[in-house]
């Protein structure tokens, strides 16, 4: 690895972080499970992981404002007619020159030097030249040319129908947008292995400092040297897993001896957290329509010394089974999951997204004839994908107080459309509540 003279890491880094992101832009999947992916089996330091790690998120959580700069730099020609990976070698040094303060020569000596180095001279010319003319881009008198929407978007990171889709919800939009760049960790306590008090002593002799939540198994993160995730205890002693998206199977509230049927189950942060409420007493049936995700969730229970779990191989629309609670957190639009997820954000179709509520109404009905208690819960903020559906639901299902002490109540209406049940779901905001945005509904059968 080269030293720069800001004494900050080069080449190694960058270029791998370009790699990483070249593969998101081509494949739908998240960042972690990419950097997962990259450095599996890899001996690499924690640092160097780490500092990819804040490249690749870094520059995801502001890919519009990157390539706003870019298009500017590149007229007439477009950003995507550039080779994938020198595209994202532009968005590192753009990211660097504009949002980390790395001085331009530097950071363009960087990016033309792993140009070079993969593509040749004139690729190294390319580089040079394009970021020679996007550090003289003025962003703050480009941007004061935009509508309040377009503007809130860039400031912000977050694409325009994001920003809309916030006003419409009625709730703080800039605050919203604000809070989506920061992200909190959370670890819940694995009760089967250990106590609150154990975890915690562990945590600090490792520099970890947390502090308490709503939930006593659940712990906020303050501070740490080494990440958690990096943590020998991590997935055996501790689950790294949002105060948010505890709350559902507290919403549930699995009891030893229960049958639960956990219809959308991996990789299993809920479904482990539920065998922890039951002190593995009982059977959760837990469903999943992806093999691959299920094996991993497989090993991962198996660390966590989880022993009543039954996978199932299944469609959550369709499968047959009868159990005492259902739990269904199905497939969504992740928008209440953009501060992990920053990809999230530029993957929005509306195809797509109107497939998925579909899916979600169909897993709906198949649970109503699962269980008489059901917990449907999205880490989406959506209208459609939550009250709508819900509305939608109470047509067979009744709605239940989903409320257990923490979070907001839902919303009432959205546009033309109204909610009657506002007061008996539960929202999680990540302005309000600094957790991801969830949305818990609790469902009796008729
Ligand atoms: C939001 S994730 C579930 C997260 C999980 N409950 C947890 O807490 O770790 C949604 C899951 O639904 C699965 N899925 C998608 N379509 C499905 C279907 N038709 N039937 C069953 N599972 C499905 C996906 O593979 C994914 O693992």
């Amino acid at each position: 690895m080269l030293a720069r003279a800001d004494g900050g890491d080069v080449i190694v880094n960058q270029e791998i972080a370009a790699e990483i992101l070249e593969k998101l832009d081509k494949e739908v999947i998240s960042e972690k499970e990419l950097l997962r992916r990259f450095f599996l089996g890899k001996n690499v330091d924690y640092k160097i992981r780490g500092a990819v790690h804040a490249y690749v998120m870094e520059v995801s959580k502001r890919r519009n404002v990157i390539d706003f700069i870019l298009e500017k730099a590149l007229k007439p020609k477009k950003l995507e007619d550039v080779k994938p990976f020198v595209r994202n070698l532009l968005r590192i040094a753009t990211y660097e020159i504009f949002f980390k303060k790395v001085p331009p020569a530097l950071a363009t000596d960087c990016a033309v030097r792993i140009a070079k180095k993969r593509f040749g001279i004139k690729a190294a010319s390319f580089v040079n030249a394009i970021l020679r003319k996007a550090e003289r881009v003025d962003l703050k008198k480009e941007m004061e040319k935009l509508s309040r929407t377009k503007y809130l978007a860039l400031k912000y990171f977050h694409p325009e129908w994001y920003v809309k889709m916030a006003e419409k919800l009625g709730i703080e939009v800039e605050e919203l947008l604000i809070a989506n760049l920061e992200n909190t960790i959370y670890i819940r306590v694995n009760t089967l292995k250990t106590s609150e008090e154990n975890l915690r002593r562990y945590l600090e002799k490792n520099d970890v400092i947390v502090e308490e939540t709503f939930l006593p198994e659940v712990f906020k993160v303050v501070s740490y040297d080494k990440p958690p995730a990096y943590l020998d205890g991590h997935n055996e002693l501790f689950v790294i897993q949002d105060l948010a998206s505890c709350l559902v199977s507290r919403t549930l509230n699995p009891e030893p001896g229960d049958v639960v049927a956990d219809l959308c189950a991996a990789p299993g942060s809920k479904t482990s957290h539920m065998a922890a409420l039951m002190e593995n007493k009982g059977k959760i049936i837990a469903v999943d329509n992806s093999k691959e995700r299920l094996e991993r969730m497989r090993a991962r229970l198996n660390k966590l010394g989880v022993e009543n779990v039954k996978i199932l191989l299944g469609d959550a629309s369709k499968i047959e089974l009868e159990a005492d609670k259902v739990l269904l957190d199905p497939p969504c639009s992740s928008t209440g999951s953009v501060r992990n997820y920053p990809s999230v954000k530029w993957r929005y179709d509306p195809r797509l997204f109107w497939k998925t509520v579909e899916l979600q109404r169909k897993m709906l009905k198949n649970a109503s004839k699962i269980g008489d208690e059901i917990v449907y819960s999205t880490c989406s903020i959506t209208f459609e994908e939550n009250e709508e559906n819900v509305l939608f639901a109470s047509k067979f299902l009744k709605v239940e107080d989903a409320y257990i002490g923490f979070g907001d109540k839902g919303i009432s209406r959205y546009g033309k459309k109204r909610f009657p049940y506002a007061e008996l779901v539960v929202r999680t905001y990540p302005h309000k509540h600094d957790t991801a945005g969830f949305f818990i509904s609790k469902l009796r059968r008729k």
